[in-house]
């Protein structure tokens, strides 16, 4: 963010890494073996639970006024509940997502040098090809990330867009024109013999407004938290799976829920996702909407929210709003 500082580390991916990824045989490398952390919480089992399928929105139900009041306190319902919810019929050209992905398996299958050209920086900022967050602990996750800042326009760093797959660019200058502050995330976890001890993503609850999540295989990862237990996500195919940030908790007065996160990894296939982050305007005051009654949450300025944000979720695995709650 301009003229601050964010407590955001994300590590450059070096030929070590690269190597560990690829090598099912190669020892565990210290930074990666979290085998601490990944028993933390009861995984549920699909056979033991009815509730374990996230609820189902159809877009095209939203936008039919017989059915929309139903569908819309269904949605509702799921923001309320799960803070997760995947959409179908959503509207977006299948040939449209079947580009984003081609890319994007095309850009992780790439040399690592060719994805360093687009690398993080070292001095810090979100942006860039590198690990994803790393936390206090100095652990870093399973996976190869690419995180770009995309709207508003003046807020592009071109720099950190891939030359390389050469339509990558054009894509997403002509997808990623929903909202006027998005940014988009595509992340690759390769692999791996031991998944008891590494994780793909870490647990984290989301720092922005909505998150759109598109598989691009059906390699199970995803586990939501909810009543204290992890809920692995199998999303329908061509679903967007949709969740609730941390802004968007507090515009709620907290009616709907940014719930934590994690991804694990698969023993023999890889797993890559797109996400994009539909952002809040960037100069404004993060705080709960009048007519939701008394505020819960006290108002903070969005870019002392985004500091409290990142300093609490990746140094301390905590939720910002938990304490901007009154
Ligand atoms: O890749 C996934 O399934 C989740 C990614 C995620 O949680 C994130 O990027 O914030
Ligand atoms: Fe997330």
């Amino acid at each position: 963010m301009e003229g601050s500082k964010l407590i955001i580390n994300r590590d450059i991916i070096t030929e070590a890494a690269a190597m560990a990824f690829a090598d099912p045989n190669l020892q565990i490398p210290d930074r990666y073996d979290r085998s601490g952390e990944v028993p933390a919480g009861e995984v549920v089992v699909a056979d033991d639970d009815e509730s374990y399928d996230l609820p189902v929105v159809d877009m095209a139900r939203l936008l039919d006024p017989e059915h929309r009041e139903a569908e819309v306190a269904w949605l509702c319902s799921a923001c309320r509940s799960w803070g997760f919810f995947q959409l179908i019929n959503h509207g977006v050209d299948e040939a449209v997502i079947q580009k984003m992905k081609d890319n994007t398996v095309h850009f992780f299958e790439l040399p690592l040098e060719d994805k360093n050209a687009v690398a993080v920086c070292p001095d810090g900022g979100i942006e860039g090809f590198g690990h994803h967050f790393r936390t206090s602990a100095d652990k870093l996750d399973w996976a190869e990330n690419l995180i770009v800042e995309t709207q508003p326009i003046e807020r592009r760093k071109l720099e950190f867009w891939p030359s390389n797959p050469p339509t990558f660019r054009s894509l997403l200058h002509s997808c990623l024109i929903l909202s006027p502050f998005y940014s988009s995330s595509s992340s690759s976890l390769g692999p791996c013999n031991h998944p008891e001890k590494v994780i793909g993503i870490a647990p984290h609850s989301d720092g922005f407004g909505l998150t759109l999540l598109l598989q691009v295989n059906d390699t199970p990862g995803l586990q939501i938290s909810k009543d204290g237990r992890w809920h692995p996500v199998r999303p329908q195919t061509s679903a967007f799976v949709i969740n609730v940030g941390e802004i968007l908790e507090v515009l709620t007065n907290g009616h709907y829920k940014s719930v934590f996160h994690r991804v694990v990894v698969d023993t023999e296939r890889g797993r890559d996702t797109i996400v994009v982050f539909q952002d809040a305007c960037i100069n404004g005051v993060v705080k709960p909407l009048l007519e939701l009654g008394e505020a819960r949450y006290h108002a903070i300025d969005r870019l002392e929210y985004s500091k409290g944000h990142a300093t609490e979720i990746f140094s301390r695995g905590e939720r910002f709003v938990d304490i901007l709650k009154k």
